[in-house]
């Protein structure tokens, strides 16, 4: 028997950041909006714990236990008293290091369908606080969706979302490590006083109201400047996706993935060959959000 489990990539509408807590964690109020980039992990009884990972980007994805795939599957095990016996096979379309997810992703994915293949049948509470000791993405990676994180982003109140969200993602020819960007922001804002973080109401009534160009006016990101002081070839492409007519660009998350937000699948196709054209990213991707969360995509895979 096998389960297959695909999980959505994400892009944070809002990401306000407070300043750091004495766990070195920032609280946050952190809007995520899941976008229909996914990976899929598959799982198959094995004699021992094996994570297997194909696609673009798997050379940079680790295949030991610190995967975050294996670290769910191990973190089940040890909850219902027995062995991770599990071969999980990761198919990775979501950029690695991108600052859209794609470890907690797989995270999520691993336990649902370690959940599936075993039969724990855990419940949806028991889940979540599993995802939420992984890390702080990991929880939104399982429900999907838009949802306004707060705590360290792991304290989830699900969003209305009102339409579809057309999107274009330009990845970057490196990635950036998430610690060292919220370090960075960190280091910029010492000495500063950095306001408690809040969800923008406009920002919420945008997504609530699918309106497109009230949410490209209130799109906010404070990690965006740690970003570009560590990455300061990404203000090129941002421009670049401006200039092609993006109703918003900023950077997704930690980055280095910039996400540029368009009116419509045309909007799209011009934004993106606008990007490709410009020599300023690595490859570039189209995306809708929002996207459903962690869902098994092998009903017969069920126990
Ligand atoms: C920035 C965000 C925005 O959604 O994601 P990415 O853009 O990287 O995907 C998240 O806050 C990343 O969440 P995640 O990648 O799950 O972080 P974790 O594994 O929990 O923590 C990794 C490290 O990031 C920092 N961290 C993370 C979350 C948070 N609220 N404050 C932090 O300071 C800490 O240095 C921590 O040791
Ligand atoms: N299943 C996984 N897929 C990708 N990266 C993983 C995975 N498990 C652990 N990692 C580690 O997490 C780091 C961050 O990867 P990723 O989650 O893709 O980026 P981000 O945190 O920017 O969204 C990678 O550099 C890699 O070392």
């Amino acid at each position: 028997m096998t389960v297959t489990v695909r999980v959505p990539a994400k892009v944070n509408v809002q990401l306000a950041v407070a300043a750091s807590r004495p766990d070195g964690f920032h609280d946050l109020a952190n809007v995520f909006l899941a976008v229909g980039l996914y990976d899929e992990v598959t799982a198959t009884p094995a004699d021992e714990l094996r994570i297997t990972c194909e696609g673009r980007d798997a050379d940079q994805v680790p295949l030991d236990r610190t995967n975050l795939a294996a670290r769910a599957a191990i973190a089940l095990a040890e909850r219902y008293g027995r062995g991770p016996d599990v071969h999980l096979h990761i198919a990775k379309d979501i950029p690695v290091a991108g600052g859209m997810a794609g470890g907690s992703a797989d995270g999520a994915g691993a336990l649902v369908a370690c959940d599936a293949l075993w039969g724990t049948h855990a419940s949806q509470a028991e889940l979540l606080e599993i995802c939420a000791e992984l890390g702080s993405d990991v929880p939104f990676s399982l429900v999907g969706g838009a949802a306004l994180g707060v705590g360290r982003g792991e304290r989830l109140t699900p969003l209305e979302v009102g339409g579809a969200f057309h999107w274009v993602f330009a990845t970057a020819v490196r990635g950036l490590s998430t610690p060292a960007v919220y370090r960075e922001f960190d280091r910029l804002t010492a000495g500063t006083e950095v306001p408690d973080p809040v969800a923008s109401a406009e920002l919420l009534d945008a997504l609530a109201k699918g309106d497109v160009d009230a949410l490209a006016a209130t799109v906010s990101n404070d990690l965006q400047p740690a970003a570009l002081s560590l990455f300061p070839e990404l203000t090129a492409t941002l421009d670049a996706g401006r200039a092609a007519g993006a109703l918003a660009a900023l950077v997704s998350g930690s980055g280095p993935t910039t996400a540029f937000l368009v009116r419509d699948p045309a909007g799209a196709q011009a934004v993106a060959a606008a990007l490709a054209a410009s020599g300023t990213c690595r490859n570039v991707r189209t995306a809708v959000g929002p996207a459903p969360g962690a869902t098994v995509v092998t009903p017969d895979g069920l126990n």
